[in-house]
Formats: C-alpha cells, sequence, structure tokens
C-alpha cells in the first residue's frame, strides 16, 4: 500500500492538518503511528481507511476489505449492541452468526440487547472492534484502541493485531500514549504539526544472513511477501521502480 504525497485539510481555510506523508507497508506490516495531541494521527488514519479523501495525492494498493475503529464509537444509532452487529454483517453480505465468534471473544453476549448509546466507552469500543473483524481485513486502521478497555481486554488488542498480520494483514494502529510501540517487529510512523517521519528495517544482514533481491510483479507483491514470510525470511522492504518511495522522500532510520 503506497501514500504518495498526501495533503489534507478540513477545509478550504483550514491549516494544513497533514503535509506530504509518504509512506508504503507491504503485507504483515504492524506500523503504530505516533505524536502528540493534534499531530494528525486520526486524520492519516482516517485517509489510510479511506474515510476521507486526500485533498492532493493518492492512496495506491489498499486492501479491498478494510476494518476501520474509529477513535469515537458512533454510539448515536438506534441499534443494539446485537442488532448492530447483525446489520453490519449485512452490509458485508455474511450471515448474522458471522458475529458469534466475536461477540463470544470480546465478552459481548451480556451487553447484546444494550442500546449502543448505553453502553460504557469500552464496551462500545469492543462492539467498534468486532464490526471491524467480521470479515478478515486486509487492512485494519485502529484508532486509540486501548481508550476505555479495562486491563484484562487490552491484551486483545496485540492479540488480534498479530492474528491479521500473520495473515497477510497490515495494521495501522495509532497510539498517543505509546502503550503498544514496543509491539514486536512494529514500525513506527512519527507524525509532527502534520509532517510524517517514517522509519523501517535497514537492510542490513545479522551475522548468518545473506540479502537476496526478487522482483515480482506488482499485483503478485502482496502474495509473494506473506509467502516469504510464512518460509520464515525476513522482508526488509518493498521499493518500486528500483527506489523506495521512503528513500526519495523520508528520512530511513533503524527500529528495530
Ligand atoms: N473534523 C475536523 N474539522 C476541523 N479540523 C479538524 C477536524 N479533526 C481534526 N482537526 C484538526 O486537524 C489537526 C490534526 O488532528 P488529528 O485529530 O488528526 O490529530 P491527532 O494526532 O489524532 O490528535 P489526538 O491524539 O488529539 O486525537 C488538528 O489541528 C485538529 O484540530
Amino acid at each position: 500500500m503506497l501514500f504518495e504525497g498526501l495533503w489534507f485539510r478540513y477545509s478550504r481555510r483550514a491549516p494544513w492538518a497533514l503535509r506530504g506523508a509518504e509512506a508504503t507497508a507491504a503485507p504483515g506490516d504492524t506500523i503504530v503511528v505516533l505524536g502528540p495531541n493534534g499531530a494528525g494521527k486520526s486524520t492519516l488514519l482516517q485517509l489510510a481507511a479511506g474515510v476521507l479523501r486526500p485533498t492532493r495525492g493518492r492512496i495506491r494498493d489498499r486492501p479491498s476489505v478494510v476494518g476501520w475503529v474509529p477513535e469515537r464509537f458512533p454510539a448515536a444509532q438506534p441499534f443494539t449492541a446485537l442488532g448492530y452487529l447483525h446489520a453490519m454483517s449485512a452490509v458485508r453480505g455474511l450471515p448474522a452468526r458471522a458475529a458469534d465468534p466475536w461477540i463470544e471473544r470480546l465478552g459481548l453476549a451480556a451487553h447484546a440487547d444494550t442500546p449502543l448509546a448505553d453502553l460504557s466507552k469500552g464496551t462500545a469500543q469492543k462492539v467498534g472492534l468486532a464490526q471491524a473483524l467480521l470479515t478478515p481485513p486486509g487492512l485494519l486502521v485502529l484508532d486509540e484502541p486501548w481508550e476505555g478497555l479495562d486491563a484484562a481486554s487490552r491484551t486483545l488488542i496485540p492479540e488480534i493485531v498479530t492474528e491479521v498480520t500473520d495473515a497477510g494483514g497490515v495494521v495501522l494502529v495509532s497510539d498517543h500514549r505509546g502503550e503498544i510501540a514496543n509491539l514486536p517487529g512494529a514500525r513506527h510512523w512519527t507524525l509532527a504539526a502534520g509532517e510524517l517521519r517514517t522509519t523501517t528495517t535497514q537492510a542490513k544482514p545479522e551475522t548468518d544472513e545473506l540479502i537476496v533481491e526478487v522482483a515480482v510483479r506488482r499485483h503478485e507483491a502482496a502474495a509473494a511477501v506473506v509467502q516469504l514470510r510464512a518460509a520464515g525470511h525476513r522482508v526488509l522492504g518493498v521499493r518500486e521502480n528500483g527506489l523506495s518511495v521512503r528513500e526519495k522522500h523520508t528520512t530511513v532510520e533503524e527500529d528495530r
């Protein structure tokens, strides 16, 4: 997935919330988006999910199934928790029972008949997670997913992130408190006043490793990355036309 020169402002006179962001995300990547309040994290995540359209620039090769969990679950809807998940299953062309495994795993059964507006923040957050996971997402976007979750439920997030990336999905997660900055293998994208800096693994072999460069057809790149990772290889990056987008436009640093 390529982020190409993304600029965004909320209205014609508003200041830029995002300024020329350039980045790439490969299948299996976990990307933690860091930065202080107002830096542009939610804006970038909404652009990634396709909820907002860039004012300038574009996003290429976005996976077809996107799971999106907003920072604030839109609870002012006339549904019970179960009714909402059934409606969302129908929207995705799934039977109502598609929600059952998530209702069980996220402990939502006791709240099934509660109107969305009456749910606690943490339970509403879990309903938001369940709807995002009804169909295995190729891209999962989580905006501050810990907000309101109790300690027991917080461990679910890294579990779910790992399941999605193991299946070849990309996860983008914002984290203004730095709670999962240390998620194993996660890359960091840091925003400051709308400017994005990405970090990535340097193409430096460990002692008994060699680097093998492989060219694949654009439409086969995602599958190739998944296969290489499944075979136990480390994928160091995805480049286009011999130059990575990051090499052209952003600082490359080592973070893992
Ligand atoms: N709906 C909106 N309309 C107008 N301006 C907005 C809107 N949403 C965000 N902004 C502005 O865009 C800038 C980036 O905001 P954004 O919410 O993306 O930051 P953030 O890093 O996610 O912050 P936080 O951690 O507080 O959620 C800020 O200046 C913010 O005031």
